[in-house]
């Protein structure tokens, strides 16, 4: 829980720190992905994932399509009783899918959102292979998606189209920098959808409800948004700079990421025995990494259970060296930016359409897990 003993263990993974996640997200991922491999097969996967997601990506791929998902799926919410929790979620998966696979999306969606909120469900549970666990049908549901995906690679090579979206980037062509082979392409896609969904629809849904109970944040950030839109006809997209002028939208993210703990910690390992602060960690022994408590540690942010996005406009709290909610050294989130394009389009369609006010009586958990266990109802109405 030490914020000094936390950063040294995400800035030594050449030391013996390595990512420790269980055995049930390994399997599901599988042993390919990203946070499962070390040393320079992990560089060369991040510097390939990196290539597909980075600012130029960003800003004339990923938010254009993004865009257009988003504007389309908040359309007629007006005068409804909505589960957003569920909404978000499902928004998440197909905006994921819209990026990783962008023409194909439409044909393989019901296939695929089928398996992979199973498939989400598996990646904590107990692996044993008994049939009707959650860790079994995640299981199953790995096996299709590794199918569906395949079909999809394959198709695209017979017909030589060409095609603008991550599985395309990852695909690549004689020239690419990177090659990868098809199963590093299928675990990186799986883990890129697992990823990036779960962490932006919590925070998403958070954001929501600490703007609904604090209005003087939700007056401050609709009008940064309103403002974008005085200077746009009323159906041009947002673009990149809309996304850089959003400063306060950005805070509200930090806010929520710190107050909520979406990510409350990350897995590591020990590969070898070894010394920390005086304790000795046999080989083997997983750490948990545990980030809740830096999140709340006065010193960094005073009144640390207050919702205070304001906070994050005056110092440079960001590149704080004990701000972990993206994590830190060489396993910083490669999703970060994408994941604040991601939330940030969300708000500026949300708040800009409509008001809300909650119906009442949901219970919110942020331990062990964010989540509304039997959802987060909404009344909505056009603003
Ligand atoms: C609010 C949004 C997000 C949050 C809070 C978040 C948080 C994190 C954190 C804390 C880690 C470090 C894990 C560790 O050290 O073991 C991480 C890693 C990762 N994230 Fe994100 N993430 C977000 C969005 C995304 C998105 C949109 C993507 C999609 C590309 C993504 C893909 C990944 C991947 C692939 C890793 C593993 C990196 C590696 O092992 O080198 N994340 N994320």
């Amino acid at each position: 829980m030490d914020g000094e003993m936390n950063r040294y263990i995400l800035m030594n993974e050449p030391k013996g720190l390595v990512p420790g996640y269980p055995k049930s997200m390994v399997d599901i991922l599988g042993e390919l992905n990203i946070t499962a491999v070390h040393g320079s097969t992990h560089k060369y996967l991040r510097g390939a994932l990196l290539s597909i997601i980075s600012p130029i990506m960003i800003r004339d791929q990923l938010l254009p399509t993004l865009d257009q998902l988003v504007r389309s799926y908040l359309s007629n919410w007006d005068n409804q009783v909505i589960d957003i929790q569920q909404k978000i979620k499902e928004m998440a998966f197909l905006s994921s899918l819209r990026q990783v696979v962008s023409k194909e999306s439409i044909s393989i969606r019901d296939r695929i959102s089928r398996e992979f909120f199973k498939l989400v469900l598996g990646t904590l549970s107990l692996p044993i292979p008994i049939p009707g666990t959650n860790y079994s049908r995640a299981f199953q549901a790995r096996k299709a998606i590794v199918s569906i995906i395949r079909e999809v690679m394959e198709e695209r090579r017979k017909s030589q189209e060409t095609h603008k979206d991550m599985l395309a980037g990852l695909m690549g062509n004689d020239e690419s920098r990177y090659k990868l082979s098809d199963e590093q392409i299928i675990d990186l896609v799986i883990t890129i959808m697992f990823s990036g969904h779960e962490s932006v629809s919590t925070t998403s849904m958070m954001a929501l409800k600490y703007l609904h109970d604090h209005p003087n944040a939700l007056q401050q950030l609709r009008e940064e948004h309103l403002a974008i839109r005085q200077r746009k006809k009323p159906d041009e997209p947002i673009d990149f700079n809309d996304i850089k002028s959003m400063k306060f939208t950005r805070a509200v993210i930090f806010e929520t990421l710190r107050l909520a703990s979406v990510i409350n910690g990350v897995f590591r390992k020990t590969t070898d025995e070894m010394e920390l602060n005086g304790y000795l960690i046999p080989k083997g022994w997983k750490i948990h990494v545990y980030t809740r408590e830096t999140n709340y540690d006065p010193s960094l942010y005073p009144e640390p259970l207050k919702f205070n996005p304001w906070r994050w406009l005056e110092k440079n709290l960001e590149s704080n060296n004990h701000c972990l909610v993206f994590g830190g050294g060489t396993r910083l989130c490669p999703g970060k930016e994408l994941g604040i394009v991601e939330i940030s389009t969300f708000l500026h369609y949300f708040v800009t359409r409509y008001r809300w006010e909650e119906v009442g009586g949901d219970t919110l958990l942020i331990f062990p897990k964010v989540q509304a266990p039997n959802g987060l109802h909404i009344r909505v109405s056009s603003y």
